[in-house]
């Protein structure tokens, strides 16, 4: 038994006594064992919703399984296709031409509604006409709602209508890497021409170029040859650029050039349809009732209501479960017990605010008009609208019943102060950090 096919053979053949052969042969199918090293099993699955599967649900029992044959702990990781090009050859410039190529994150698959047709409509529009009308765009929001997605689509369509674009897609934090790596190793100009060249420079996550100089003054170079031969550059993060306080003035003017999209948690209709969008593309049918439910209880973003559902489909075909609403309810307790995943309600996001005020909840939810209860009150208010989807009335409701148009003046004097005072910036953007990460 020397060859990793011939490990993972014998790997199978021990978790047979464990999961069913159906189980076996509709999860593993895609799943290539592809080497081992300094104890780690690496495997490369090209489907990514099998990927997910497989590693919320399975990867005890393969650890377990190796653990059994060599008697010593293994780590398992399943690489994507990006992650395998750059497994097998790590400066590959083809990393990811595969997730372009891919159906599942394009407009079509893409749901719209309130919360993200801006955005949507801007990545359309880019896609279709690149450099005419939105130069930078640039798409901001929090974790999960979509970003990502609209990059791909955005390269899937460029891809299709122009087979030959040059598209340049990489994270702030793998330019940073990158940068770095291939300047110490004298090859500059590698990296200036894999981005000064494209025809379409991608860049998801470009908060992380701030604050590192060298690095801005790259990006800065890059941006500006792009964007003066005409080529377009699309941008991601999670907080539009005036919350961005260590990014350099001269960046922050152009990433502020073109348009501004943000993308916001999706309002209760939109989590109906992504719910049943997504049921559907896994050929599961959810009744409107268990939907509903969903949609009601996972309101943060959409990465949760993904993971609900592909553990409601778990359950389904691991215990023959019919999905019923207590399938359901485990399946939400399990996404939310998941570390760094929750769903923050009014109660948790008022909580943090009084922490960070000192505060008692009454004083925030009642009508004291001392200075850290109205500033807390209305910081309350704007991160519970970011963050929950309730309407300004079910806002008003939280605070002692005040009518909606004081929520909303809340929420703009907030807004504005964000945009006007960078400490101020930084303290929201901590305390909505503390919120998604359960600090
Ligand atoms: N409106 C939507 N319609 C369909 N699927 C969506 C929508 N929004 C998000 N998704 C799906 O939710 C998942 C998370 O989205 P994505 O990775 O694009 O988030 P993101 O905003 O880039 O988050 P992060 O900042 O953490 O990278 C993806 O699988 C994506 O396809």
């Amino acid at each position: 038994m020397n060859s990793v096919a011939d490990i993972w053979t014998t790997v199978l053949q021990k978790l047979q006594s464990e999961l069913s052969e159906t189980t076996i042969s509709t999860w593993f199918d895609e799943l290539e064992p592809v080497d081992i090293r300094e104890f780690t099993f690496y495997f490369r699955c090209p489907n990514d919703f099998k990927k997910g599967y497989i590693e919320s649900l399975f990867l005890d029992n393969i650890r377990a399984a190796l653990q059994d044959i060599f008697s010593h702990e293994f780590e398992v990781k399943i690489l994507d296709e990006e992650e395998y090009a750059a497994f097998e050859s790590p400066e590959s410039a083809k990393k990811t031409r595969s997730l372009f190529e891919s159906d599942d994150f394009t407009f079509e698959t893409f749901v719209v509604g309130p919360s993200n047709k801006l955005a949507y409509a801007a990545a359309r529009s880019v896609a279709e006409r690149p450099a005419a009308n939105y130069n930078p765009l640039l798409i901001y929001g929090d974790s999960g709602l979509g970003k990502t997605h609209l990059l791909y689509a955005i390269a899937h369509l460029i891809r299709k209508n122009n087979a030959k674009a040059k598209i340049a897609y990489v994270k702030g934090d793998d330019f940073i890497n990158q940068f770095i790596e291939l300047i110490r190793a004298g090859r500059g100009s590698e990296f200036r021409a894999r981005y000064r060249e494209a025809d379409l420079l991608l860049v998801d996550d470009v908060q992380f170029v701030a604050g590192k100089e060298q690095v801005q003054n790259e990006f800065f170079h890059t941006f500006n040859t792009l964007y003066e031969s005409g080529k377009q550059i699309v941008l991601t993060s999670d907080r539009p650029p005036s919350e961005m306080t260590l990014l350099d003035d001269r960046l922050r003017t152009r990433f502020e050039w073109g348009l501004l999209a943000d993308v916001a948690p999706p309002d209760f209709e939109t989590r109906m349809a992504i719910i049943k969008n997504k049921a559907a593309m896994l050929g599961m049918e959810l009744p409107d009732s268990i939907a509903g439910f969903i949609a009601e209880k996972v309101t943060a973003n959409v990465r949760q209501l993904e993971g609900t559902i592909n553990k409601i489909l778990a359950y389904k075909d691991l215990l023959g479960n019919n999905v019923d609403e207590e399938a359901v309810k485990r399946a939400i307790r399990d996404i939310l017990s998941k570390s760094g995943e929750i769903i923050p309600t009014p109660e948790m996001i008022i909580g943090y605010v009084c922490r960070f005020y000192n505060m008692e909840e009454n004083i925030i939810r009642g009508q004291q008009r001392v200075k850290d209860a109205v500033q807390g009150r209305q910081i309350a208010m704007y991160l519970i609208r970011r963050m929950t989807n309730l309407s300004l009335v079910d806002i008003g409701r939280e605070f002692g019943n005040r009518d909606h148009a004081t929520v909303k003046h809340s929420i703009e004097k907030v807004e504005k102060q964000i945009r006007s005072d960078p400490a101020f910036a930084e303290i929201i953007k901590e305390l909505t950090t503390n919120i998604n990460s359960k600090k």
